[in-house]
């Protein structure tokens, strides 16, 4: 049976404000108009966790902007949030936007991996979906690829389809990320991610269609170095036979198995005990990971090899 993993998984958001306006956003608040997440909540939320299997903290973030005087406080937030997910047994996972340097440098204290979404390297987004987004930049995001290259972090990134792009766009997308990757080799696992329409987007773009899905992963398996793992989140597949054909395409993990999709509340995951039972009628095998793969494990700091099982560190 052929394994399929999935990243048991629960998501901290530090602040829904976000100084972009991505027209397909369903997550962002006007800035100053969302309270951030206090240390004491989230502390909180982490202790009703323990015990129930998570292993992934994902902090997702709204963004403050670099030059903006509450980016220290916003960006401490963010690093506390995953200092005490550490401490409490949990592995994090932050993907926050852009990062200075030193601000990337940092996360990799107490994160297993990071994350950022290529979405599309065209730049003519820029003047469409990603018209007032200015970190979506393509060439910042591929910047931040290579720092995150250089620094050795675990990543992962990924396209967001159905943005207006090209076929011929999602194709120099992922040539993009196998270039990044055949010079620093720190890219576990691209996603995949069929935009998904929600309540509060300002544009009305429409969902990815699934026949068009499966044609990018199998672009994608022919594009993209073997090593790299291709990720699609099962709830925004519209059906299980479409899902059935990405796996038989090439995804070969599920992501992260969350009460709530944060970007996509619209869209709720099936359970873990329903999806692997359909795996299995499938010959699938279901297995949870963890937010960095084995092959990584020697790359993070020795503080936080510690916190893996023996048993899983032996494999890396
Ligand atoms: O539940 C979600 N998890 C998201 N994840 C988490 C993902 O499913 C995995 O849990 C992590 O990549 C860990 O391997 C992301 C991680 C990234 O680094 C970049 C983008 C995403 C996007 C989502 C998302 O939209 N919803
Ligand atoms: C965290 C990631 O979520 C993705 N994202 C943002 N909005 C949507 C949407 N409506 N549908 C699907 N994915 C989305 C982007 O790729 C972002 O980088
Ligand atoms: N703001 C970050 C980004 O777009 C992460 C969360 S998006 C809902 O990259
Ligand atoms: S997708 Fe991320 S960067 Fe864009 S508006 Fe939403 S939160 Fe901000």
């Amino acid at each position: 049976m052929l394994t399929i993993t999935y990243s048991p998984a629960h998501t901290l958001v530090p602040t829904y404000e976000c100084f972009n306006r991505c027209s397909y956003c369903n997550f962002r608040r006007e800035p100053g108009e969302d309270s951030w997440l206090t240390m004491a909540a989230a502390q909180q939320k982490l202790q009703q966790l323990a015990g129930l299997g998570v292993r992934e903290i994902l902090i997702l973030a709204g963004e403050v902007h670099p030059q903006s005087s509450r980016r220290q406080a916003w960006f401490e937030l963010i690093y506390n949030l995953g200092k005490i997910a550490l401490d409490l047994g949990f592995y994090p996972h932050t993907n926050a936007g852009p990062l200075s340097r030193s601000e990337m440098a940092r996360l990799k204290e107490v994160n297993f991996s990071l994350g950022l979404m290529l979405e599309q390297i065209s730049p003519r987004l820029l003047t469409t979906v990603h018209r007032q987004a200015p970190s979506k930049d393509p060439q910042l995001r591929l910047e931040q690829l290579q720092l995150a290259g250089e620094l050795a972090i675990p990543f992962t990134t990924g396209l967001l389809l159905g943005i207006g792009e090209t076929d011929q766009e999602v194709a120099d997308s992922l040539m993009a990320i196998a270039k990044v990757q055949r010079r620093y080799g720190h890219i576990q696992e691209v996603i995949l991610q069929p935009h998904s329409p929600g309540q509060r987007q300002t544009d009305g773009i429409p969902a990815y269609g699934s026949q068009k899905l499966v044609e990018v992963v199998t672009l994608a398996r022919e594009i993209l170095p073997a090593e790299i793992t291709l990720q699609i989140p099962p709830n925004l597949v519209a059906n299980f036979s479409a899902l059935l054909a990405c796996l038989a395409a090439g995804v070969r993990d599920l992501g992260g198995i969350v009460p709530i999709d944060e970007v996509n509340p619209d869209y709720h995951h099936r359970s873990v005990e329903q999806l692997s039972q359909l795996l299995k009628e499938n010959s699938y095998n279901l297995e949870p990971r963890f937010p960095v793969y084995p092959a990584y494990f020697n790359w993070l700091d020795p503080s936080l090899q510690r916190c893996l099982p023996d048993s899983v560190a032996a494999k890396g």
